[in-house]
C-alpha cells in the first residue's frame, strides 16, 4: 500500500467533506432543516437515524446530484462545484448504494474504465492496456477481485469493492456507502468491514449509513444523528454510549433486543404446514411442522438455501417432495395457489418482488385482496380505503395518506405496506424473508408487533433472517447449512451458539 495513513488531529486540516447549515425542501416536506456535517478526514463517519430522518437527501447534497435551497456544502474547506460539473464531483466523492451500479454484463476491467477505456491505432480499445490498468488499480488498493469475471459472477460485496475501487481510480477519497451491509449476510459483512478498514488505513474515509447500530461502533469513529430533518447530535462513537445513540434517533429512551415473547404453539396445535422430503433449488430433504400459532426461524448464510426455502412455501420457487397446507397438498412455484391456501408473504426484496412504486398505498396494502373487494370484477374505493386505513393503522405506516405513491415513502414505512399486504388476506400461515433489512430501529419493533399480533390469533410464520434480534422472537430456529437442516435452537439460545451453526462451526 503506497498510501500514507491520514489522520490529522480534528481542526488543523479544513475538513474533508462539510455541510453548513442545508435546509432542503420537497414541495411541503422539509427533508433537511439548517443542518450541518463535518466529515473529517481519515476518522470514517457515520450517520444514523430512522427512515425518512433525511439522510438520503444529504447524501444527495453532499454528492452534488442537489443543490440545497440554503445552506452550503465544502470540500476539503472550498465551497463544492456546481452540480453539472460531474468530473469535478468525481473527482471528489462518491456514493456506494446497496445495489451496486456496475454493469453485470461486463467484466470487472471494463467496468472500472467504463467509457474512458484506453485505445490505441485506429481509436480501438487496448484491451491488454484496460486489463493491465483495472489489475493495477486493483493491486494498489489490495482488492482481491479478478479482472477478467464478469461483474454478474461476483458477490454483492464484491461487486461494491469493484464500485468503490472505480471511485478511487477519480481520485475520489471520501466514499458514501449507503447501507452497505443491507443485502449481506454475517460472513460478508465482516468481510467488508476488514476491506473498509484497509481501504482507510490507505487513505479513504467514509461516510457509513446503517441502520445497525453494532455496525456503526465497529467501523466507525464518529457519528451523527438526525432525526425528523434535524442535526441532533454528532459524536466520537467511542464517547457515545448505545442507549444515548438510540435515545438520541427516536426522541426517548429505548431498549433494544428485548423481543422475547412467550412460546406459543404447542404440540396441541393444529398443523398448519407440513413438509417431507421437501427439496428444490439450493436445499434438499426438509421435513418440517410448523404450527399455528408458531413461529419458525430460519437461519444460515447467504448460499444456505434459507431463501429459497422459504420462497417456496409462498410460490415464488418450484420444489418437489410435499408441502402440506392444513392437511391439503399445495402446488409450487403459483403464487396464487399459495395465496388461496392461506400463505401471506413478505418477499425478500420489496423493490423487485414486493411494491409497485407508482401505485398508492391503498393499492398497493391491498393488491392481495382486490377480490373482496367489490363484484363483478370491479373494485370498490370505499372497501378499498376501509381495508387499507385497518391494516396501515395497525402497522403504523407513516403516509400524508393512503394516495400517495409508495414510491415517495421511506425504506421502513414501504416495508411495512408490504407487511400490510401480506397480512390483509389474514393468512394462515406467514412467510417473512429478512423482513426487517434496511428499516430504522421504530419501524422494526412496529413490523415485529405486528408478527407477535399475527402469531397469537393463531398464524403460523416461517421468518428468516440475518438479524439475532429477529430470531429471538422465533420459538425455534432451524439452521440451514449448505441446503440442509443441521441444527434446531429453542428460544432462549445463546447468540454464540447460533452463530456457531450458521458457521458450521461445533462447540
Ligand atoms: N424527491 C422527494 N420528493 C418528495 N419528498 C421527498 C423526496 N425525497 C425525500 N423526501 C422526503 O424527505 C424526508 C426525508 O427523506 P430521506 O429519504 O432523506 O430520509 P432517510 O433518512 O434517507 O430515510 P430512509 O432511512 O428510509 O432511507 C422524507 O419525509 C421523505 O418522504
Amino acid at each position: 500500500m503506497t498510501h500514507p495513513k491520514s489522520t490529522p488531529p480534528p481542526g488543523v486540516e479544513p475538513p474533508l467533506v462539510e455541510a453548513v447549515a442545508v435546509h432542503r425542501r420537497y414541495g411541503s416536506t422539509v427533508a433537511l432543516d439548517d443542518v450541518g456535517l463535518r466529515v473529517v478526514a481519515g476518522r470514517s463517519h457515520a450517520l444514523v437515524g430512522r427512515n425518512g430522518a433525511g439522510k438520503s437527501t444529504l447524501v444527495r447534497l453532499l454528492t452534488g446530484l442537489e443543490r440545497p435551497d440554503t445552506g452550503e456544502v465544502r470540500l476539503g474547506g472550498r465551497p463544492a462545484p456546481p452540480p453539472a460539473d460531474r468530473d469535478a464531483w468525481r473527482r471528489a466523492v462518491a456514493c456506494v448504494y446497496q445495489r451496486p451500479t456496475v454493469v453485470p454484463g461486463l467484466t470487472v476491467a471494463e467496468n472500472l474504465f467504463l467509457n474512458r477505456q484506453p485505445t490505441g491505432r485506429l481509436g480501438l480499445v487496448d484491451w491488454r492496456r484496460l486489463r493491465r490498468a483495472a489489475r493495477e488499480l486493483l493491486d494498489e488498493w489490495n482488492v482481491e477481485v479478478d479482472v477478467d469475471r464478469q461483474v454478474r459472477e461476483l458477490s454483492i460485496e464484491d461487486r461494491q469493492l469493484v464500485e468503490i475501487a472505480r471511485a478511487l481510480s477519480f481520485g475520489a477519497r471520501f466514499i458514501v456507502l449507503d447501507e452497505p451491509t443491507a443485502q449481506l449476510d454475517s460472513a460478508e459483512i465482516e468481510q467488508l468491514f476488514t476491506r473498509m478498514r484497509r481501504l482507510q488505513e490507505g487513505g479513504v474515509t467514509f461516510l457509513f449509513i446503517s441502520h445497525h447500530l453494532r455496525e456503526v461502533y465497529e467501523v466507525c469513529q464518529d457519528v451523527t444523528v438526525l432525526r425528523d430533518a434535524r442535526h441532533v447530535l454528532t459524536a466520537p462513537v467511542d464517547q457515545l454510549g448505545r442507549a444515548d445513540l438510540v435515545a438520541a434517533m427516536t426522541g426517548e429512551a429505548a431498549e433494544l433486543g428485548t423481543g422475547l415473547t412467550a412460546p406459543r404453539g404447542g404440540t396441541e396445535e393444529p398443523e398448519v404446514l407440513r413438509l417431507t422430503g421437501f427439496h428444490g433449488d439450493r436445499f434438499a430433504g426438509v421435513d418440517l411442522v410448523v404450527r399455528a400459532g408458531e413461529v419458525v426461524g430460519l437461519a444460515g448464510s447467504s448460499a444456505s438455501g434459507k431463501v429459497e426455502l422459504a420462497e417456496s412455501l409462498a410460490g415464488l420457487r418450484v420444489a418437489e417432495g410435499y408441502l402440506r397446507l392444513g392437511g391439503r397438498i399445495c402446488p409450487t412455484g403459483d403464487v396464487p395457489a399459495a395465496l388461496a391456501a392461506g400463505v401471506g408473504c413478505v418477499p425478500r426484496d420489496r423493490h423487485e418482488q414486493g411494491l409497485v412504486p407508482e401505485l398508492s398505498v391503498a393499492e398497493n396494502a391491498t393488491m392481495t385482496v382486490t377480490g373482496r373487494l367489490g363484484r363483478a370484477g370491479f373494485v370498490s374505493s370505499r372497501s378499498r380505503a376501509a381495508v387499507a386505513a385497518r391494516s396501515t393503522e395497525e402497522l403504523d405506516v407513516h403516509a400524508d395518506g393512503l394516495d400517495q405513491p409508495v414510491a415517495s415513502l421511506s425504506g421502513g414505512n414501504q416495508q411495512k405496506v408490504v407487511t400490510a399486504r401480506a397480512l390483509a388476506t389474514d393468512p394462515r400461515l406467514l412467510v417473512l424473508i429478512n423482513p426487517t433489512a434496511g428499516v430504522d430501529v421504530k419501524s422494526k419493533e412496529s413490523l415485529l408487533d405486528a408478527l407477535d399480533r399475527v402469531r397469537a390469533e393463531g398464524t403460523a410464520v416461517v421468518l428468516v433472517s440475518d438479524e439475532l434480534d429477529d430470531l429471538r422472537r422465533c420459538d425455534r430456529v432451524l439452521v440451514l447449512l449448505r441446503g440442509v437442516i443441521v441444527a434446531e435452537h429453542p428460544a432462549g439460545w445463546r447468540d454464540a451458539d447460533l452463530v456457531s451453526s450458521i458457521e458450521g462451526i461445533s462447540t
